[in-house]
């Protein structure tokens, strides 16, 4: 109990030290949090070794600040507008992506979206074993296009591989696990490099090169371009434009560019895996997207963003993918910069506050048999869709995801475009039986699926690349 004589929130009682890490599933603390609900209720406290942790059921929109980590400047992240503290600093980061990526602006990107859909289409068709690379290919190389004006190549390009390599290792140091290590036992970020056990420096190391290249490589080609007035419309020179040269230029110009290298640590490939499994494991659903497609485009064209409102069944396939399998679970961790009082519980300060998405995505009274992929479950007995546009996966309040409505169509056009050009199959067993395709989920604040078997055929088996090249001329 506190002054104010409120108890904090319940939740299981954990060992000095560790606290409650013995309880958590360690790889999907989220099914821990949305189990512990059912006995503690919808605000569960608990602490992970010496951090306090409050798991919050239900959406909410309070406390915009993020938890301060002792690794940030380890690892290079302070880039990061998706870690800064409720600041100025954040305010002006927020303020350049809001002018490219609010709703009305987003649309200037579509054109991007819709061509870089139809390279996905190109790069699996020739060679849809790696599908899964070609999806991470589209996701980064249309943030390069909106964001730097940059075409990147579709085999080994610098800047994409410097971006990625950088994500891969913000990642794995910014699961809730390994921070809470570090956090915990920071002596780690000190051993020299080559004592043993120092692998975690080492990584660190790594993270720190990395941030800078890419912070700095892809934006200073833009910058470049446009200054030599060469630079199609991205997110650097519309903001550039706007820049006020009588205000503090150097600092506009730092948050431009982590801001700017912060729009490639986003869920769009993982949401497009999960989307993958789904059809395979759903073909009914994936038959019956398809069917109306085709009522709808016909087979000698592709579907455009105008298409949209014309086919809502593809519409509910993609709010089932969000549903279904959210690709950050927990979000990202939010933050009492003062202790609080919230539905009768007392919340202390510095305590780390996190939405449990994934409870969300499962609350079985608004989506029945949540662990079924349905998305018949967003029509109304009218046969229209319903009006839950599924955005809890995209976070809440002030920290809410910036790229929310970019991602939405890139996510749409992408999906569409696959079901109108591919099937996604099982698996084969030796004597050539479908079975289920085995795969783990990635660990950490994104889970998708790795390494997702998959056989991926065109829908209409005589397309070669060649056809599929002249239906995407042929297509608006
Ligand atoms: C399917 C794709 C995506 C998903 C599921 C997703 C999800 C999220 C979530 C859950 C958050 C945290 C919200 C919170 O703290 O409550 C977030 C924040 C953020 N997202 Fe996304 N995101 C996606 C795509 C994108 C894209 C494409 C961009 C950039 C163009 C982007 C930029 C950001 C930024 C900058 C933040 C930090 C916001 C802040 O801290 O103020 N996201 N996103």
């Amino acid at each position: 109990k506190n002054s104010s004589n409120l108890s904090l929130p319940p939740g299981p009682k954990g060992l000095p030290v560790l606290g409650n890490l013995l309880d958590l599933n360690g790889s999907q603390p989220w099914v821990s949090f949305t189990q512990w609900a059912s006995t503690y209720g919808n605000v569960i406290y608990c602490k992970l070794f010496g951090r306090q942790i409050v798991v919050l059921q239900h959406r909410s929109s309070i406390y915009s600040d993020r938890p301060p980590l002792s690794t940030t400047k380890a690892i290079g992240s302070e880039f990061n507008s998706a870690q800064l503290r409720y600041s100025d600093e954040w305010r002006l980061h927020r303020r350049i992506f809001h002018q490219s990526f609010r709703p009305e602006a987003a649309k200037d990107y579509l054109p991007i979206q819709l061509r870089k859909a139809r390279q996905l289409l190109q790069g699996i068709i020739e060679a849809p074993e790696r599908y899964q690379r070609h999806i991470e290919l589209f996701a980064s190389s249309v943030i390069m296009s909106a964001v730097y004006d940059y075409e990147a190549k579709l085999n080994n390009d610098p800047l994409l591989l410097t971006a990625e390599k950088a994500i891969k290792v913000f990642l794995e140091m910014a699961s809730p696990q390994t921070s809470a290590i570090l956090e915990t036992f920071p002596f780690l970020l000190k051993l020299p490099s080559w004592f043993p056990g120092a692998s975690l420096k080492r990584l660190a190391i790594q993270s720190q090169i990395n941030a800078t290249a890419m912070v700095n490589i892809p934006f200073n080609y833009a910058r470049e371009r446009v200054m030599t007035a060469t630079s199609n419309q991205c997110m650097i020179s519309e903001s550039l434009k706007r820049l006020d040269t009588s205000g503090n230029v150097d600092e506009f110009e730092l948050a431009l560019k982590s801001s700017s290298a912060t729009a490639f640590i986003a869920g769009t490939a993982s949401t497009l895996t999960v989307f993958v499994l789904a059809m395979m494991l759903y073909p009914d659903v994936q038959k019956r997207a398809q069917e109306e497609i085709e009522a709808v485009i016909g087979t000698d064209q592709l579907p455009t963003f105008e298409d949209r409102p014309s086919l809502p069944y593809v519409e509910a396939v993609l709010r089932e993918t969000l549903r279904w399998h959210p690709v950050f679970p927990l979000g990202l961790p939010h933050y009492t910069a003062e202790s609080d009082v919230y539905n009768d519980h007392y919340i202390p300060k510095g305590a780390i506050v996190m939405a449990n998405i994934w409870a969300m995505s499962k609350d079985e009274v608004k989506y029945p048999k949540p662990d079924d992929f349905k998305p018949e479950r967003f029509f109304m007995a009218n046969g229209q869709l319903n009006d839950d546009t599924v955005d809890f996966p995209f976070g809440f309040g002030r920290r809410v995801c910036v790229g929310k409505y970019f991602a939405d169509a890139s996510l749409w056009i992408s999906i569409v475009s696959l079901l109108a050009t591919f099937r996604f199959m099982r698996p084969l067993d030796n004597e050539g039986k479908e079975v289920d395709p085995i795969f783990q989920w990635s660990t950490g604040l994104i889970s998708h699926p790795k390494s997702l078997p998959c056989r991926v055929v065109p829908r209409h088996p005589e397309m070669t690349a060649r056809m599929l090249a002249d239906v995407i001329e042929l297509s608006a």
